[in-house]
């Protein structure tokens, strides 16, 4: 069986990275004799990967959920709200290192730079420092910043040195983000529920009855009460009225876990709507 895996292209993208380490370590921890093959299938927005599988055109959908510089990735965020029934199944944590690419001679040459917003983010001081005058132009995806650069010298784009090498573009400077440790954390998500017995992390999500004082607070006392560590929290608005949100939580616990069945039971006398995405483990990719 050939399963699909949806991942945010042009090719040469930090998710197909990510996806492309997925299907190895897929293959390396497939039964010998499964007669599965995996092929990797660009789109051209992140909301369109999930989407996939959702439509059944893909199995599964490797998207970025998190940055270390620059925070949470919004369109994964809401889409996974929207679709509602998906699963995550997996966390890569990828080191990221971006290059700007261009075929000017100097960076006094530049005058625009592309890339995908959360690059542009986790490259704005350097920008600031090195082109300060500079247009900055958000793209789907920082290699569909790429698209053009041959033709208009004056322009710039932030990738990956990875596709610099894939398309064969002159890397003008390299390491550019603010931060060295920078770090992008991707969930590799399916139709299907996951059932591994030592999963580290679950996520999920809710909206609260009423904007009242104390309705937050009675939801984080639940894992609080029962000793249950939380790793994140991140809230969306609803985009029905302003002011009303979405709460996102990473927990520190397996679904599974008896803990977690009470916390979970508790959880829903405070919420309206809950969504559990999910349990996985963390897998970090080592370059
Ligand atoms: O544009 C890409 O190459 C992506 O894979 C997207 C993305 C993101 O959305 O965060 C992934 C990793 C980096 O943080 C920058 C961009």
């Amino acid at each position: 069986m050939n399963q699909k895996i949806a991942h945010l292209g042009p090719p040469g993208t930090y998710a197909e990275q990510a996806a492309f380490f997925y299907l190895n370590w897929l293959k390396a921890h497939s039964d010998i004799n499964s007669q599965r093959s995996f092929e990797l299938c660009p789109y051209s927005t992140i909301a369109q990967s999930l989407q996939a599988i959702a439509d059944k055109q893909a199995e599964i959908a490797v998207v970025p959920v998190e940055n270390s510089i620059e925070g949470s990735v919004n369109m994964t965020m809401d889409s996974l709200w929207q679709l509602g029934n998906l699963k995550i199944q997996l966390a890569l944590v990828l080191p990221i290192q971006h290059t700007l690419i261009s075929y000017a001679t100097s960076l006094d040459n530049i005058k625009t730079v592309y890339s995908h917003p959360q690059a542009l983010a986790q490259c704005q001081e350097w920008i600031s420092q090195f082109l300060p005058n500079v247009n900055l132009i958000p793209r789907n995806s920082t290699t569909e910043a790429l698209q053009g650069l041959e033709e208009e010298v004056t322009t710039a784009a932030i990738s990956s040195s990875r596709a610099a090498q894939l398309y064969n573009l002159p890397i003008l400077a390299r390491g550019i983000n603010d931060y060295p440790e920078n770090c992008t954390r991707f969930w590799v998500v399916s139709r299907e529920e996951n059932h591994p017995v030592d999963c580290t992390h679950t996520s999920l999500a809710f909206s609260v009855p009423a904007n009242v004082p104390g309705a937050l607070m009675k939801v984080l006392s639940v894992f609080a009460h029962l000793g249950i560590n939380l790793s994140r929290i991140e809230s969306r608005p609803t985009k029905r009225y302003l002011g009303e949100y979405l709460f996102y939580l990473d927990i520190e616990a397996d679904v599974n876990a008896q803990i977690m069945k009470s916390a979970l039971e508790e959880l829903r006398n405070y919420t309206e709507i809950l969504k559990i995405f999910g349990s996985y483990s963390v897998l970090p990719i080592n370059l």
